[in-house]
This record gives C-alpha cells, sequence and structure tokens, in this order.
C-alpha cells in the first residue's frame, strides 16, 4: 500500500494543497480522487470546537459532560481521530499531526497511524522533516505552491538536511532600564489547583528568579497552560495560595495590569488578534505601550528603535508593511521581537515553533538563543520537542498522578 509525505514549505498555501488532491488535480493522487477521505488537522479541530462554543453542537463530545475548549491537546486529537474512523474514509489526510502532542501521545498516535496504514492510504502533510513516518513510500515537497516529485527517497532526505541559520545583529537596548530589582520573579509555594472538583495540580513549588532560562515540560492534560495563566494572571486560581509574582503575594492588592506589563508572552494564536492594518513599525511600539493597536504618534527614540529590532530579525525594509501580509515565520519572530522590546522580565513562550518549518524553526531558536545570551530576561519556554540548539538551564517537569500532577525541577 502506498503512503506519501509532502514537506510544506510556511510559504505555501496548505489549504490549497490540500483541496487540489481532493479534487485529483495531481496525477501522483489520481488513484484516490472517487474515494473517500477523512481530514485530520489542527484546523478541522477549530472547526469542531467553534461549532460546539457557538452553536452547541456537540459531535467529537456527544458522549462526554466536558467540552472540547477545556480539553488537552492529546484528548482533542484523540476524539478527533476516533471520529474520523467511525466514517470508514478509504484514505486519511493528516497535517502536522504531532503538533502540541506530548512525547507519548505522539508515539501512541504514531502507532495508531501504523495500524491504519495497513488498511487505507496515509497522505502527510508535514512541516518538520523528523515528523515523516517510517513507513512512507513516496516523497514530495510543496513549495512556492508546486508540489515536486522525489524519485529518489535518498536524495529526498539528502536535499533537506538542516540549514544553519543565524542572525548578526545585537539586541537593542531598550529605551528605559528596568525598575524591577529583586531577583526572585515567581513563587508557588504548595500550590494546587482543581477543575469542577477534579485536581489537576498538586503541592507545586516553583521558583523563577531573574534572567534563569527554563524548559516546562509534561504530558498533554497535566496542567502547564494552567500553571502559566496563573503567572500572567489570566486565571484567578492563584488567589488565596501561596503565589508570589513580582514580589506580591496573589491577591494583596495587585492588578492583573501591574503584572503584564513585566511580562512577555507569546503563543502562536495570538498572531490571530492582529488582522487588521497594522504596520510592523506600528506593531513593535505598541508593544512599548501594551496596547493591540497604536493610538498615539510615535516618537523618533521609539521608531529608531523599532527599526533595529526590525533590522535584527531581517524585515527592516518591512517597516511599511501589513503584519497579516507576513509569512507564518516572519510573524512569529516579529510577535517576539514585539514581546521583547521593552526587555521585561519574565518572556513565556508557549510552543511557540509549532507549525514552523525547519527552516523558521532554526531562525526563531537562533532568536531565543540571542535573547538568552544578550538579555537579563528570565525565559520559560514550553514545548513537547527536544529542539536540537536550544539549552535550557533548568527544566520543570510536571508528572500525572491521580491525585494532580506533581512538579520537579530537572538539572540538566
Ligand atoms: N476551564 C477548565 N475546566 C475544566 N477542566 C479544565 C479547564 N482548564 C483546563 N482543564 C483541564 O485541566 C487539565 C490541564 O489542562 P492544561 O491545559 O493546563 O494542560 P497542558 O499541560 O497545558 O496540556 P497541553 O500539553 O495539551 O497543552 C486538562 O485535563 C484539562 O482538561
Amino acid at each position: 500500500m502506498k503512503h506519501f509525505a509532502i514537506l510544506v514549505e510556511n510559504e505555501s498555501s496548505l489549504q490549497t494543497l490540500i483541496t487540489s488532491i481532493y479534487e485529483g488535480s495531481y496525477k501522483y493522487f489520481e488513484s484516490l480522487k472517487d474515494k473517500k477521505g477523512g481530514i485530520f488537522s489542527a484546523e478541522e479541530l477549530e472547526h469542531f470546537i467553534d461549532r460546539e462554543e457557538r452553536h452547541e453542537i456537540k459531535t467529537l463530545t456527544s458522549n462526554r459532560n466536558q467540552s472540547l475548549l477545556s480539553m488537552s491537546s492529546g484528548e482533542r486529537k484523540k476524539a478527533l481521530l476516533k471520529h474520523i474512523l467511525s466514517k470508514s474514509p478509504e484514505y486519511l489526510i493528516v497535517v502536522n499531526p504531532f503538533d502540541n502532542l506530548d512525547i507519548e501521545s505522539q508515539a501512541d498516535l504514531k502507532t495508531r497511524l501504523e495500524v491504519i496504514s495497513e488498511k487505507i492510504h496515509l497522505i502527510q502533510l508535514v512541516s518538520r522533516l523528523e515528523d515523516i513516518l517510517m513507513f512512507t513510500s513516496d516523497f514530495f515537497t510543496y513549495s512556492k505552491g508546486e508540489l515536486h516529485y522525489f524519485q529518489n527517497r535518498e536524495l529526498f532526505w539528502k536535499v533537506h538536511e538542516k540549514s544553519k541559520n543565524n542572525l548578526s545583529n545585537a539586541i537593542p537596548a531598550p529605551i528605559r532600564a528596568s525598575n524591577f530589582f529583586n531577583t526572585e520573579l515567581v513563587r508557588f509555594q504548595g500550590v494546587s489547583v482543581s477543575f469542577d472538583g477534579k485536581q489537576i495540580l498538586k503541592n507545586i513549588d516553583w521558583t523563577i528568579n531573574k534572567g534563569e532560562f527554563w524548559q516546562l515540560i509534561g504530558p498533554n492534560g497535566s496542567g502547564k497552560s494552567t500553571l502559566l495563566n496563573m503567572i500572567t494572571g489570566d486565571s484567578h486560581k492563584g488567589y488565596g495560595q501561596n503565589l508570589t509574582l513580582l514580589g506580591n503575594k496573589k491577591g494583596s492588592g495587585e492588578s492583573v495590569w501591574d503584572i503584564k506589563k513585566h511580562i512577555g508572552y507569546f503563543t502562536p494564536s495570538m498572531t490571530d488578534k492582529f488582522k487588521g492594518r497594522h504596520t510592523l513599525e506600528n506593531m513593535l511600539v505598541a508593544g512599548l505601550h501594551d496596547s493591540v493597536g497604536l493610538y498615539i504618534k510615535p516618537t523618533d527614540n521609539e521608531k529608531q528603535l523599532a527599526l533595529k529590532w526590525l533590522a535584527l530579525i531581517g524585515l527592516d525594509k518591512k517597516k511599511e508593511v501589513y503584519f497579516h501580509q507576513l509569512s507564518m515565520g516572519q510573524k512569529r519572530l516579529l510577535m517576539v521581537a514585539r514581546a521583547m522590546i521593552k526587555h521585561p522580565i519574565l518572556l513565556i513562550l508557549d510552543e511557540p515553533t509549532v507549525g514552523l518549518d525547519d527552516s523558521n524553526t532554526g531562525l526563531f531558536l537562533a532568536l531565543v538563543n540571542k535573547i538568552v545570551n544578550e538579555t537579563e530576561s528570565a525565559i520559560i519556554y514550553v514545548s513537547h520537542r527536544a529542539e536540537a540548539g536550544l539549552n535550557p538551564q533548568f527544566i520543570y517537569k510536571l508528572s500525572i498522578t491521580e491525585n494532580g500532577s506533581t512538579g520537579k525541577i530537572v538539572y540538566i
């Protein structure tokens, strides 16, 4: 049985590719033309979440109380695959299937796909070379909107070996130096969290100090986002507990705003907030004022600083371009520059490379390493991938137990 892998560059439209496959526009997939296909992708999940949230149509969760939105990535993907297979497709298109999954769930999904591959054709659309499954028989790339077939599998692997990425400029200094002098930024002491009577986090002890580089890991559903939401002030679960944020005991009268102005945060879904006509220069200057749009005239100093950041990430020729016109990789670099322009004392990066191809991931990690080496910002980096080239000082690991996840520090 034939199984296909298509390595897709971020600059090409996945949706166009999927439609062309469905319509039988490529001779390689002609045999699938009149067959019934299924699609396993983040967009499909979004569609089901949207139907649930807006129209209360529960398809993937019809036999459960919990909403799809509050489930972990692993739980959601399992529910989607089960639903697709119940429709008995004759081929399955899987799009970046391992994104957001913890190591164990990745292994579990690999085994499932292997079993499925004995019965139906798989077409993998992936951004990362390492995600291609072993049993693949036919290899392609999709670049600049064109599909290229590789007759020789060895050649395919050789051509796509990792390219090195460097950012040569230094990180621009902030306009104003930080006025936060504490060494300790965040301290959880015996913090526990429950949802609907089910304990999720149990007795969490975790202290983050100035300038430290942490990676936060843990299986899907172990409570990583819950922990981050308590740090950024987006969850009220920290009230009444022994949680100290930037020197203030949680609930001691500090405003969410006081906390947020010292924290830079990036997760890929944030890019969706900027759909309007935001030039790159304005987006960076707005980062200095903690606003989405820019409502005041930028000063010359602010404009110069924005230009330096744009030069660092190779976008200085595009300062008047609108954000929505950038490629996915460029958008992510810009969002991190925007989060960093004030030199926050803590930068949180939540699965920031999900969906990026190898070359854009390399550039992104080069920027993170620069921040680590050239600034005093502490970093919390959440990722299920062990990215080569990323060297956190400490790992905080959550492990699921029956009474909620426990955490421990793994020294490297
Ligand atoms: N508002 C909520 N209501 C009910 N349950 C919730 C809510 N928010 C989170 N949960 C549950 O808490 C657990 C932890 O979720 P959380 O999103 O923090 O995990 P995670 O480690 O970030 O997962 P992932 O790696 O999949 O992103 C999950 O089982 C989730 O279903």
